[in-house]
């Protein structure tokens, strides 16, 4: 199976966030178990997606940790990330695949068994599944699918499953006795008053 850090920060580019003080802290505590994926708002442009990344980079490299850009494959390439992540309009997966090559890290959306099966085929290889839990960080999703969902699609694919929408720590367990194989988080880390605690304990939920 592939070798994927099971907590992956999500970054948070809402008005008012400061994403790389947010990744610094947790690379601080997390160090090359870390997995960063560079999210921009649909709204950003390429340049400013860009230069997130690039300062993300810089950042992971320090540390060893993985790098992951959401969406926008081009930047996920200029920047020399591990690989991407796509969802239902974003490149479909087998595209996406032939754009980031068979070795680059690749992780597709999928809310259902079907969905996953078939992002499997077309070669993803790793799935973030959602949303598990209610959350304000995105808007426009259907209704969460829970630990019972998760379950549903752990048992329909051979690839790791990333939890992902309103996880905190108190959720983790839960969601690791569904199948879970990692956690995605925006909020959780992003609006905690200490980030790097914040990522200390979901590491220590993750490794239980
Ligand atoms: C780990 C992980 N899982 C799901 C998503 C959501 O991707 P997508 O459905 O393409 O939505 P946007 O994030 O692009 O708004 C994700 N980014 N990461
Ligand atoms: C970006 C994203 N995608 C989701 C999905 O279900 O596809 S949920 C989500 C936001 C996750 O943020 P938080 O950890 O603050 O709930
Ligand atoms: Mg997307």
């Amino acid at each position: 199976m592939l070798s994927l850090g099971r907590l992956h920060l999500v970054t948070d580019t809402r008005p008012g966030r400061d994403p790389l003080t947010v990744v610094r802290a947790a690379l601080s505590v997390a160090g090359p178990d870390l997995v960063v994926q560079v999210r921009v708002e649909d709204t950003a442009s390429d340049r400013e997606a860009y230069d997130l990344a690039v300062r993300t980079a810089e950042l992971c490299t320090e540390v060893g940790a993985t790098w992951l850009v959401n969406d926008r494959l081009h930047v996920a390439l200029a920047v020399g990330a591990a690989g991407g992540h796509v969802g239902a309009d974003d490149l479909p997966v087998a595209a996406a695949r032939r754009v980031l090559g068979p070795s680059a890290v690749l992780g597709a959306t999928a809310r259902d068994p079907g969905t996953a099966a078939r992002a499997v085929t077309a070669g993803a290889s790793y799935l973030g599944v959602g949303p598990c839990h209610a959350t304000t960080t995105k808007n426009g999703l259907p209704p969460p699918i829970g630990p019972i969902g998760i379950r549903a699609v752990v048992d329909a694919v051979d690839v790791p499953v990333v939890a992902i929408g309103g996880v905190t720590v108190d959720r983790v367990p839960a969601l690791l006795a569904a199948g879970a194989y990692g956690i995605a988080v925006v909020g959780a880390i992003s609006s905690a008053a200490d980030p790097a605690r914040v990522v200390a304990t979901l590491l220590g939920a993750l490794s239980c």
